[in-house]
């Protein structure tokens, strides 16, 4: 997962590849509370492992349920319709589909509970389901806001005759809740009725669906009337799997229908649900493809790829898809003509206020925008020349942050700055990682931060700084040479031109990953072997053979993968990127470096005299400086920065703002 402050996506082109989505939250955290209120052992498959779910598990564990978790196989051993611990308080972060139900199931099984979450959870609304479970005689106090979480629960005394009525005009979660939770108390039938025009409906059919799953079968009349039959009881399944969320199938189907192919082959493929999927939000399919996409699907997969071009713009009713229509938002930035969606009044009371911040999200690209109380019209901008690109602020909501990555796909080629990208943390975890497998741009659009300089200047500490605050890979070129001179080492080769031709040959092939601050030769870690000072030296005499560099010279371009790079190393911006938007070259005084070392090694153990270290410096100074391939030098157009006296925070921010002072944002 990115946990930088921003993410900057660089101008994407094409998209085509496999992903495996992960797990349906709206699925995953049903079925957790239902195998928790069972009686018995359900093993769940492919449960979504993210921020909505942890809170759900995380409040079954606090309520004394025995659960065990392999991965995204989670086996549960059900509570049988008590929970042990009666008195906890339980964060529920911003997950609507964690409080909502275990608010019903804890108010009708009776404790002593505070439910909290996140500030904006204590902003959504929950007085419409407080009020349905007081009319059963629950005991729920509201203790910030009424109408709001935080919420305290006390011990009930139910009274069940009467027919409950709840509103359905805010969330659908409501009626969930209450349709998941009151079997455990069904020994009449209970009658639900629905006041106002229930939305989200289509997550009401995913409710009736697992319930039955479950052994339950509600009695519905249309969408008004539900019955909890007498004397039901929750039965476990056994096993269940969790399909592939559909929410999260938006953006790329969204991005199969976006992205320009080269060879007019490329397409999306998407694993772990099918058209027939009983998530509501595949229908957002069919909105994609009356604006273009061509989609095809089968048994779990789905496949996706660019159909009209440019898009056409809709006019459509999105109150049965309300996650994914925010989707259909940005498609509309590659539209001919306006886009209406509609009945969507639910965005207001989400993660944020969803019609406010895509209406200001999307005209930083240009595009104009009409918001009402229930929907939002999006114009595109008229002309490639007319986009404009931003900073797009994400509201700690996970659907802004991923939809407007497809921003990035815009006619101008503006790269796109999405901040907090965490936030994806909600239902998505890694989907930018997921994102950046299947999308794909030329060489030259993904930027390189070039960090060359002499020995011991403290450019692998500054760059993989650099790296960690961007969320690009790293490149230590330092380090290739150094597994290089070690493998030649190891094979007996002679470290000298009679040895270049073998070297060379070795090099090409050589076996290399760089795993967290971890290097690995041939299944092997060589993290410490190859930063000793004797392999420096053997890596400094190797790496003036040119053979050797040519040869290493693919391997290193491999590394420039999305979103960017930082490469640190001694030929980088002269030799390897001589295209890298910013050039960085490091400079400290030979006493300063000598210092710096000395310390190193003494801290390590290692026993050393600063005049000895300071005359190997100069020494390699002076080696690599005058050799003819690619010696030590700064390229043309690098920022010089001499850190003697800075701090490695001053000197990253130094290139951190440097960097910024670039960007169109
Ligand atoms: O029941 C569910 O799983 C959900 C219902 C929908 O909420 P509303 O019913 O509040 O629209 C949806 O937006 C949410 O992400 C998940
Ligand atoms: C509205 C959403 O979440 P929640 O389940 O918290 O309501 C969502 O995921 O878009």
């Amino acid at each position: 997962m990115l946990t930088t402050a921003f993410v900057d996506l660089p101008p994407l082109q094409t998209a085509g590849g496999t992903i495996t989505l992960p797990g349906s939250k709206s699925i995953s955290n049903r079925v957790l509370l239902l195998a928790a209120l069972c009686q018995g052992t359900t093993t769940l498959h492919d449960v979504l492992d993210s921020d909505d779910t942890r809170v759900m598990l995380a409040a079954l564990t606090t309520l004394g349920c025995r659960i065990a978790q392999t991965g995204n196989t989670v086996v549960i051993e059900g509570l049988g319709g008590q929970p042990a611990q009666k008195q906890a308080h339980l964060f529920m972060g911003n997950a609507g589909t964690a409080i909502r139900p275990l608010t019903a199931a804890l108010a009708l099984m009776g404790g002593s509970f505070e439910l909290s979450g996140v500030p904006r959870m204590h902003e959504r609304p929950i007085g419409d389901l407080v009020d349905a479970l007081r009319q059963l005689g629950c005991q729920i106090d509201y203790t910030g806001k009424d109408g709001y979480p935080p919420l305290h629960i006390g011990q009930p005394q139910l009274k069940l005759d009467a027919p409950i009525k709840v509103r359905g005009d805010v969330s659908s979660q409501f009626l969930t809740a209450l349709l998941m939770a009151l079997p455990l108390v069904a020994k009449q039938a209970i009658v639900i009725e629905v006041v106002g025009e229930l939305i989200s409906r289509p997550y009401i059919e995913i409710t009736l669906n697992l319930l039955a799953r479950f052994g339950i079968q509600i009695q519905r009349e249309g969408w008004q009337r539900f019955t909890v039959p007498a004397g039901c009881q929750y039965q476990t399944p056994g096993t269940l799997y969790v399909e592939a969320d559909a929410s999260s199938a938006s953006y790329f189907i969204a991005a199969g229908a976006i992205a320009k192919s080269t060879t007019g082959t490329k397409s999306i493929k998407i694993l772990g649900l099918g058209a027939d999927s009983i998530q509501g939000d595949i229908r957002f399919i069919e909105a994609a493809q009356a604006m273009g996409a061509k989609v095809s699907s089968g048994p779990n997969w789905l496949e996706v790829s660019q159909g009209q071009w440019p898009l056409k713009a809709i006019d459509l009713d999105c109150n049965h898809i309300p996650d994914a229509a925010m989707t259909l938002a940005v498609m509309a930035l590659y539209a001919q003509g306006t886009t209406t969606l509609r009945n969507i009044a639910s965005w207001r009371v989400k993660e944020t206020d969803r019609i406010a911040a895509m209406a200001c999200e999307l005209r930083k690209f240009g595009a104009t925008v009409v918001e009402g109380a229930d929907f939002i019209q999006v114009t595109p901008p008229a002309s490639p020349a007319d986009w404009k690109t931003g900073s797009i602020h994400t509201y700690d909501d996970h659907r802004i942050a991923m939809c407007f990555s497809l921003a990035a796909f815009n006619p101008a080629q503006w790269p796109v700055r999405i901040e907090d990208p965490k936030c994806v943390a909600k239902t998505f975890p890694d989907y930018f990682e997921a994102l950046f497998s299947v999308v794909q741009t030329a060489p030259e659009h993904i930027p390189v931060i070039c960090v060359d300089g002499p020995t011991a200047s403290g450019k692998g500490t500054l760059a993989a700084q650099l790296a960690s605050q961007l969320g690009y890979h790293l490149l230590d070129s330092g380090a290739l040479y150094r597994i290089t001179a070690l493998a030649a080492a190891q094979a007996g080769l002679a470290l000298n031109a009679s040895g270049e031709d073998a070297i060379a040959n070795m090099a090409a092939r050589l076996n290399i990953a760089f795993k967290n601050d971890q290097v690995w030769l041939d299944g092997a870690e060589v993290t410490e072997q190859i930063r000793l000072e004797a392999t420096g030296m053997q890596a400094s005499q190797v790496s003036a053979l040119s053979k050797v560099r040519t040869a290493l010279v693919a391997l290193q371009h491999s590394f420039r993968r999305l979103p960017g790079l930082v490469a640190d190393g001694r030929d980088m911006g002269t030799v390897i990127f001589p295209d890298a938007p910013l050039k960085v070259f490091l400079t400290a005084s030979a006493e300063q470096r000598a210092q710096r070392r000395y310390k190193q090694l003494i801290s390590k153990g290692n026993p050393t005299t600063l005049d000895s270290l300071r005359a190997d410096l100069e020494a390699r100074d002076a080696r690599d400086m005058s050799r003819s391939a690619s010696p030590l030098k700064p390229a043309q157009d690098a920022l010089l920065m001499d850190n003697s006296n800075l701090s490695i925070e001053e000197s990253v921010n130094q290139v951190l703002t440097w960097w910024q002072d670039k960007q169109p944002f």
